[in-house]
């Protein structure tokens, strides 16, 4: 059991830090792109002021060859919205920066002072990684990449020494910054998640609030279509309520609503939508079910959620059944239709299943 529930914590912090990289990848998507293009332009103008400053071994037009592969990944990333396709565009971009500096250093007569520039990669940088791995790739890319002017170039070891120096400094600088970094944008992901919970959550009953199952299941209804299975709505409304605030009090209520709901989650299988969409009505979207398979569910609901016991009696139920017509009907029209049997199932009674087949309602106990 305990085995059980640790592998089901690490499934749920997987699934945790799957979502946070995503929102990660949301927030600095467009941050990445910008960076990215800002060393490129970095790089063309250190590239032609060099000329200026240097001699270098190679013509000016062999030195701009990363520009074109490096505005490429900016474009690309820009459309990348898969954090792992982010992650891989920023480390093709650290490399092709650190080739560019590598090229610019070939036969210069200060060739440390060339490599110079791939200093501000890592702390520039520090910002955009999203997991831990892309960091450490890149870091080693930094680290690693200006090493070959280094040690076949004409450089004395005290440049070599210094660079390293240098190097070690900015690695340690974006590890402090990216590891504050991420502490704070963690923290603001876990405040965001609860906030939304708390806004698509009914307080009493635990249960979606409507705008969250319109949400949920317009999207459930296209992938249903996309299948081509069937889906059936039911809409619960408990009887005379007012009666039992009126005659017991509102906290009697409320625990009625609390046993109610508890009955529905029960009943509901993992694919089923439940949701508390008004003061004591709820809906149930059923994918997978065709109209008389839903009626059957229903009935069974309504038996069950009877043998709940109020201060007055047995808690009862209305429920009106309406199956989907895809691909044309929307949430809204479904849960209309349903809505319009539940009423007809009060008129006709109340404690009772009716399915919106057709205009004259059939009922089905
Ligand atoms: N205790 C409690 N009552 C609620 C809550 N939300 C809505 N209600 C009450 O539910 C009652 C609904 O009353 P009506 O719409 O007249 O329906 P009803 O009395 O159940 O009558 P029928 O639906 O026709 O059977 C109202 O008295 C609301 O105040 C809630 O969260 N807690």
């Amino acid at each position: 059991m305990a085995a059980l529930f640790e592998s089901r914590r690490h499934a749920d912090d997987a699934d945790q830090r799957r979502e946070y990289v995503r929102y990660l990848a949301r927030q600095r998507g467009p941050m990445i792109h910008a960076l990215m293009l800002v060393a490129t332009l970095a790089y063309a103008v250190a590239a032609i002021a060099s000329t200026f400053i240097r001699s270098s071994a190679l013509p000016l037009p062999l030195r701009l060859a990363p520009l074109l592969p490096l505005l490429l990944v900016a474009v690309t990333a820009r459309r990348a919205s898969e954090p792992r396709h982010l992650s891989l565009l920023a480390l093709l971009c650290v490399l092709l920066l650190e080739g560019g500096i590598n090229l610019n250093s070939i036969g210069s007569v200060h060739g440390g002072s060339g490599v110079m520039p791939g200093l501000l990669l890592p702390v520039a940088s520090s910002v955009i990684w999203l997991a831990r791995w892309d960091f450490l790739c890149a870091m080693a890319l930094c680290a690693l990449g200006p090493l070959p002017m280094l040690l076949i170039g004409d450089i004395d070891h005290t440049q070599v020494v210094q660079y390293l120096v240098y190097m070690c400094i900015a690695i340690m600088l974006s590890t402090v910054l990216r590891a504050f970094m991420a502490r704070t944008l963690f923290a603001q992901f876990q405040l965001e998640q609860q906030l939304r919970e708390r806004a698509n959550t009914d307080d009493l009953t635990g249960l979606l609030l409507r705008n969250r199952f319109l949400e949920l299941a317009r999207r459930t209804l296209r992938e249903l279509h996309q299948q081509q299975r069937p889906a059936c709505l039911l809409y619960l409304d408990a009887d005379h309520f007012k009666l039992l605030n009126d005659n017991h009090g509102h906290a009697a209520g409320d625990a009625a609503l609390v046993a109610l709901s508890r009955v529905l989650r029960g009943q509901a299988r993992g694919t089923d939508l439940l949701a508390r969409i008004g003061g004591e009505e709820f809906a149930l979207l059923l994918p997978g079910l065709d109209l008389a398979q839903a009626c059957r569910r229903a009935e069974l609901l309504r038996q069950t959620v009877r043998q709940v016991e109020r201060p007055d009696g047995p808690l009862t139920i209305s429920v009106g059944v309406a199956a989907c017509h895809l691909p044309h009907e929307s949430i809204e029209a479904l849960l209309a239709r349903a809505d319009q049997a539940m009423r007809e199932a009060k008129r006709e009674g109340r404690d009772r299943v009716i399915s919106s087949r057709h205009p004259a309602a059939e009922q089905v106990n």
